[in-house]
């Protein structure tokens, strides 16, 4: 199987109270490009340390991180988010509250260039980036020259989404990215996901507490808990999970 992300025995402790406590033991976990997961678990059972140990936002103890192909086990964070997308929980984290629309995406566009705001450059990809922004079905194309702190959480979401995926990334990272918005949005922010993961086919985990989306979307689903895997299910295992299988790890 080719492998586009592979996490080999790794793990991740933190110093409390003079003790040693592990966040993270043993996880052992291989995507393969074009691998859509979902990741469940209760609150606070590793998944964000998880999805932080990938980006280099916390050190691993031990074990090793192979992103295609590098070995980024130790490389900055910085260096990392050339190949890594995250999208948070909230709204505000992924976009720059003063700068427009358009600039959002023209600098996203440049991700891991020397960053110049040329206006010339704009013009040139303003009806690219209307077309992009059109696919996401919540009027982000009529809002191009707007600061994105006068969008809705919605739109600035959706906004985080095609950031996250205009260069394309060797892993999308997705923490919760609907979990601030109405069950409305939250549904045409989840289809927007689903087109671009799945027309770009591009690598993406996905934490989520919702366990429909978990069980409609991606190919595979995984359940972290007590900073363990406990469950890796293949598509096939996936297509015949209940919710009622799901809400039993949540006992
Ligand atoms: N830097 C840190 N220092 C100390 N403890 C931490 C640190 N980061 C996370 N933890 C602890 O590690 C555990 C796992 O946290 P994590 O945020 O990964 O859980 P989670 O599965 O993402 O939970 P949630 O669903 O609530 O977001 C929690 O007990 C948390 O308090």
């Amino acid at each position: 199987m080719a492998e586009q992300l592979k996490l080999d025995n790794v793990a991740v402790n933190v110093v409390a109270d003079n003790t040693v406590k592990p966040l993270l033991s043993g996880i052992d976990l291989t995507l393969a490009p074009g691998d859509y997961v979902a990741v469940l678990g209760t609150n606070g059972a590793g998944k964000s340390t998880m999805f932080n140990a990938i980006t280099g936002d916390i050190e691993v103890a031990s074990g090793t991180i192979t992103l295609a192909g590098h070995n980024i086990t130790h490389e900055k964070p910085e260096k990392r988010a050339r190949l890594i997308a995250r999208v948070f929980q909230d709204p505000k984290m992924g976009t720059a509250p003063r700068m427009s629309v358009a600039e959002n995406l023209l600098l996203a566009s440049r991700r891991g260039q020397r960053l110049t705001l040329a206006s010339r450059g704009l013009k040139a990809q303003m009806a690219h980036f209307e077309q992009l922004a059109a696919q996401t079905g919540n009027g982000l194309e009529k809002a191009l020259d707007r600061p994105t702190e006068s969008l809705s959480g919605g739109q600035r979401q959706a906004l985080s989404l095609l950031m996250a995926t205009l260069k394309r990334p060797e892993l999308l990272l997705l923490d919760e990215h609907t979990a601030a918005l109405d069950p409305k949005t939250s549904a045409s922010i989840m289809s927007v996901t689903d087109k671009l993961v799945t027309q770009e086919h591009l690598t993406c985990m996905m934490i989520t507490h919702h366990l429909e989306d978990a069980l409609k979307y991606g190919n595979r689903l995984i359940v972290l808990s007590q900073g363990r895997i406990i469950k890796d299910f293949n598509a096939e295992q996936k297509a015949a999970l209940t919710r009622a299988d799901l809400l039993d790890y949540f006992g």
